[in-house]
């Protein structure tokens, strides 16, 4: 019977290193418990998750909040920063206080941080440039467009690859007006599953809780596995995992809800959102 149910379970993985922490040693009790992991890039989980292909999965923070009625919170997992997040970065020409930006090719890969970006443009920079999604090749998106926004591994390969841009690292800016973190990713899962396989889900939640301690406690292995996979150092990919913030406490709390408050303002949400979380001995009984 439980065999059975957990082969029905499909987790999302988010395909760039800045989640390694809580999937790294989550793909032996994925494959114990028969559970299918699917790796792709946010938007496309955001998707599949809404459209229940998959019943749990890391989603951009953003997605969450337009399915917050649907979604409950796993505790304590994010991807989120407190300042700079070093792989989430609008990428311009000329410096913004020389020309302003009109038309910014944002990569459709992302959710949260195109919305993040609209946000800072509006509220902080007091800017209104077009925002047009493309595939995230950045000399491609610079052929047409002033500015362009990656996200996750390619927005790192940019970074290293030295060619006159202005670099603005959007966690940067967000905290430096807001004083508060800002959070990425959620582990999201859909109520109905959740509610369908208590058990499975408790499960699954303790490998997750287990992979983000053993990953923070010893960052050497997922260290080394970028350094092979993806190139640099140990040295960045050091100052990398622990720029990144796995926790999803009131600070992170804090930062989340006020990004959403904009998102509702600008428009670019339509309701307020609510943080919803599974609790493993209620949620069933709801
Ligand atoms: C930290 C990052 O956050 C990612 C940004 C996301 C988004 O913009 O929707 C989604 C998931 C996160 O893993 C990153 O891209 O490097």
């Amino acid at each position: 019977m439980t065999g059975r149910l957990n082969k029905s379970l499909r987790v999302g993985r988010i395909d760039y290193a800045n989640a390694w922490p809580l999937f790294h040693y989550l793909d032996d009790y994925a494959e114990q418990a028969g559970i299918d992991v699917v790796l792709k890039v946010p938007a496309q989980l955001n998707r599949l998750l809404r459209e229940g292909e998959i019943q749990v999965s890391a989603v951009s923070s953003f997605a969450y909040g337009m399915n917050d009625r649907d979604y409950v919170l796993l505790p304590h997992l994010s991807v989120g920063s407190e300042g700079k997040v070093n792989s989430i970065f609008l990428f311009l020409k000329e410096p913004i206080e020389k020309k302003t930006p009109e038309r910014i090719a944002v990569t459709t890969t992302s959710a949260t941080s195109v919305n993040l970006l609209k946000i800072l443009m509006n509220k902080y920079y007091e800017l209104e440039p077009a925002y047009e999604p493309a595939e995230p090749e950045l000399d491609q998106m610079l052929e047409w467009a002033d500015g362009a926004l990656l996200i996750g591994d390619p927005a790192i390969r940019e970074s290293w690859a030295n060619k006159g841009l202005t670099v603005i690292d959007l966690g940067e800016v967000w905290n430096q007006w807001t004083g508060l973190a800002m959070t990425y990713a959620v582990i999201a899962a859909r109520r109905e599953a959740v509610a369908a396989y208590p058990e499975a889900f408790g499960r699954l939640y303790k490998a997750f809780a287990a992979s983000k301690e053993k990953s923070l406690a010893d960052l050497e292995p997922l260290i080394n596995k970028a350094c092979e996979q993806l190139g640099g150092d140990p040295a960045y990919w050091q100052m990398y995992f622990t720029s990144l913030n796995y926790d999803f406490g009131p600070k992170q709390q804090e930062g989340l809800t006020l990004y959403f408050r904009y998102a509702k303002e600008l428009g670019l949400l339509d309701h307020e959102v609510s943080l919803h979380f599974y609790q493993e001995e209620t949620l069933p009984n709801r």
